[in-house]
C-alpha cells in the first residue's frame, strides 16, 4: 500500500527514482558521484548505497574499503517504501558478502516490485589502474538472472565469457549471446575509448553493441557507432553510461532508445571535455601546463539531456547496408516553408471519394486486407481518382501495386522495411514514408533519406495496438529536433482537442484515422481540422 502511494507521488512528481548501489570514488570522477551527477542532469532522484570508500586519484588505485553489508540492509530497509526504486544501478560489489546480500536483497525487491529494472555495470578493474573486485564468474552467476541489462567494457566482457582478455575473440556478437546465457535479460558490451578494447573499429569509431532477449530462442540486435572522441576528461565515463542507461530506462524509456539517448549522452560528455579544452585562447597558453593538461585524467563531464543531432550515434543496421547504392527517394516537392498539414488515413474508395475534393495536401490509403482480388483494383482505382486532384496519394504496406499503378508515394512501417524493396520503390520514383517509434527507429529509418518519417503514437489510441510505443509530446519534440530537414509526421491518437498542441511541435502533418472517421460529420471534421494546420 505505502509502495503505491509513493509511486503514485512520484509519478505525480514526474521524477522518477533510481537507487544507485555501488562504491565512493573520492576524485569525484566514478562510482557514486558519477551516478549521482548524472541522475541529477536527467531529471532523476538518485539514492545511494555506498558498497566502499575507495581511495583513489586520477593516477591510481590506493585501497578499497568494502562497506558491512548490515549498513547496506539498513539503507535498504530506510528506502524501500520511503522512495521505492524504478530502476536499480549496481556497480562496485566490494567482496562476495556484498553479492550475497545483493541477490537475497534483490530477489525480494523485485517480487514485491515487478516492473523494477536492474541494471549492473559490472566493475572489476579502475580506469586508473588497479584490481576494484575479483569476483569469480561462479559467484557472480546466481545474479545474472535478477539482472534486466549488464553493460560491460570490451575487456569485462570477455572475462564475462570466461575468454582471457588476450584471447583473440573479437566477435562482439558471440561474446554478447554468451553473456545472455548466463541468465540476464539483456547485454550492452561498450565499445570504449582504449584502441584496445575495440579492435574492429581501426581506432576511428567506437562502436556499442546491445543484444536484448526476446525469448528463450530468440534476441533482438541493436548496434551504435560514433566517431571516438578524444579526451583525458573521461573518468567515470563507464559509470555515467550505466547510470544514464538506468535513468533513461526510469523515464520508461523501452531499452533500444535508452541505449541510443545514452551513447548521446556520453558523446556529448566527451565533446564537452574538447570544448572546454579548445576554448582556452593561444596567448592564455602556458606550454608545461598544456602538457600537464594532455595528461590529466580528468572527471568525466555530464551534460544535461542530449538534443544535438551530431551526438547521436549512427545506427548500423543491415537495412542501410542493403540500400546504400541507392538513389535517394523523391522529396515531397513542398516549397520552403510549406507543411502538409491534415494527413487522413483511411481505407476505402468511400472514404477516398469524399475526402479528394476538400483540397487536401495529402491522404493515405490503409487497406489491412491481403486478399489480392480485393486490394489490387482497390489501389488501381484509388490512383487513378487521386490523378484528378492536386493530392499526394500514399498507399500503405502495399509496396508492389503502388509501385505498378505509379502512386505518388509508399508507407512502410517498421515490421515491413525488411522485406520491403526499398531499391525497387526509389528506382520507380515513388516517395517513401517510414513509421518510427522512438528515437532509435527514428535514426535507422532517417538514415535511408525517406520522403518523410511518422513519429508514432502520441496518445493510446483505438485503432492499433501501441502498448508501449507512446511517445507524448515531450518525446515527439525530442526526435523532431533529429529530423533535420525531413518532414516528420505525427500520428496515433490525435482529436480535435489535441491537435494544437501536437501541431505547436512543428511538425509537417498530423495523421488522424478515427478523428474522421468516427466524427458525426466527417467532411466538416476534417475542413475544421485542416483550416487550424496552416
Ligand atoms: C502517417 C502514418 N504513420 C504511421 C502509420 C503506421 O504504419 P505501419 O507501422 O505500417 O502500421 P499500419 O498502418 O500498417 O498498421 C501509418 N499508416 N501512417
Ligand atoms: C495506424 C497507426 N499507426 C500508428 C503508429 O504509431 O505507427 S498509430 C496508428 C493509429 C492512428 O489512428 P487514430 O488516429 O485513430 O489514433
Ligand atoms: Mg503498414
Amino acid at each position: 500500500m505505502r509502495i503505491e502511494t509513493a509511486l503514485l507521488g512520484n509519478k505525480l512528481q514526474k521524477k522518477p527514482i533510481i537507487w544507485t548501489i555501488s562504491g565512493a570514488d573520492c576524485s569525484g570522477g566514478a562510482g557514486i558521484a558519477a551516478d549521482i551527477k548524472t541522475g541529477h542532469n536527467l531529471n532523476v532522484e538518485v539514492c545511494h548505497l555506498i558498497t566502499a570508500n575507495t581511495v583513489q586519484n586520477s593516477s591510481e588505485l590506493i585501497a578499497v574499503n568494502p562497506t558491512q553489508v548490515e549498513i547496506l540492509a539498513l539503507q535498504v530497509q530506510a528506502l524501500r517504501f520511503d522512495k521505492p526504486p524504478a530502476v536499480i544501478k549496481i556497480g562496485l560489489i566490494a567482496n562476495r558478502e556484498q553479492i550475497n546480500w545483493l541477490i537475497d536483497m534483490l530477489s525480494e525487491i523485485k517480487s514485491q516490485l515487478p516492473n523494477l529494472l536492474v541494471v549492473y555495470d559490472p566493475v572489476g578493474r579502475a580506469s586508473v589502474g588497479g584490481c576494484l573486485s575479483s569476483l569469480p564468474n561462479s559467484v557472480l552467476a546466481p545474479l545474472m538472472p535478477l539482472v534486466d541489462v549488464i553493460t560491460p567494457n570490451f575487456i569485462e566482457a570477455k572475462q564475462l565469457c570466461t575468454l582471457t582478455t588476450t584471447s583473440s575473440v573479437n566477435d562482439t556478437r558471440f561474446m554478447a549471446e554468451k553473456i545472455l546465457r548466463l541468465g540476464c535479460k539483456a547485454v550492452i558490451i561498450k565499445g570504449g575509448h582504449n584502441a584496445t578494447e575495440k579492435p574492429n573499429d581501426n581506432n576511428t569509431h567506437c562502436t556499442d553493441v546491445c543484444l536484448q532477449s526476446l525469448s528463450p530462442t530468440s534476441s533482438q540486435l541493436f548496434t551504435l557507432q560514433s566517431p571516438k572522441i578524444n579526451t583525458s576528461y573521461s573518468h567515470g565515463s563507464g559509470c555515467s553510461f550505466a547510470s544514464a542507461l538506468a535513468s533513461f530506462l526510469a523515464h520508461n524509456y523501452l531499452l533500444r532508445d535508452a541505449f541510443t539517448l545514452t551513447k548521446a549522452f556520453i558523446n556529448q560528455g566527451l565533446l564537452l571535455a574538447t570544448e572546454v579544452k579548445n576554448d582556452i585562447s593561444d596567448d592564455m597558453r602556458d606550454d608545461k601546463n598544456e602538457v600537464d593538461r594532455n595528461r590529466y585524467y580528468g572527471a568525466f563531464e555530464q551534460g544535461f539531456w542530449p538534443s544535438k543531432p551530431n551526438n547521436f550515434p549512427i545506427i548500423i543496421n543491415p537495412l542501410n547496408q542493403k540500400l546504400q547504392s541507392t538513389k535517394c527517394f523523391e522529396p515531397l516537392d513542398l516549397s520552403e516553408g510549406e507543411k502538409l498539414g491534415l494527413y487522413p488515413v483511411i481505407d476505402s474508395l468511400a472514404w477516398l471519394a469524399l475526402l479528394l475534393p476538400l483540397n487536401l495536401n495529402i491522404i493515405q490509403l490503409r487497406i489491412k486486407g491481403n486478399n489480392i482480388i480485393e486490394v489490387e483494383p482497390m489501389i488501381e482505382q484509388a490512383v487513378a481518382m487521386a490523378r484528378d486532384y492536386n493530392c499526394r496519394l500514399f498507399i500503405n504496406d502495399h509496396w508492389q501495386l503502388a509501385i505498378k499503378y505509379g502512386a505518388y508515394g509508399v508507407h512502410i512501417g517498421q515490421e515491413d522495411l525488411n522485406g520491403a524493396d526499398l531499391n525497387a520503390i526509389a528506382k520507380a520514383g515513388l516517395r517513401l514514408g517510414i513509421s518510427t517509434h522512438g528515437c532509435y527507429e527514428f535514426l535507422l529509418a532517417k538514415q535511408l533519406q525517406p520522403s518523410y518519417l511518422a513519429v508514432g503514437a502520441i496518445f493510446p489510441t483505438k485503432t492499433k495496438n501501441m502498448t508501449g510505443q507512446i511517445q507524448g509530446l515531450e518525446n515527439l519534440t525530442q526526435i523532431l529536433a533529429l529530423a533535420d530537414t525531413t518532414p516528420v509526421v505525427a500520428i496515433g491518437g490525435i482529436n480535435q482537442q489535441r491537435l494544437d498542441k501536437v501541431w505547436n511541435t512543428g511538425v509537417s502533418a498530423v495523421a488522424v484515422v478515427t478523428a474522421i472517421t468516427e466524427a458525426q460529420q466527417p467532411v466538416t471534421a476534417t475542413k475544421t481540422m485542416q483550416a487550424r494546420l496552416c
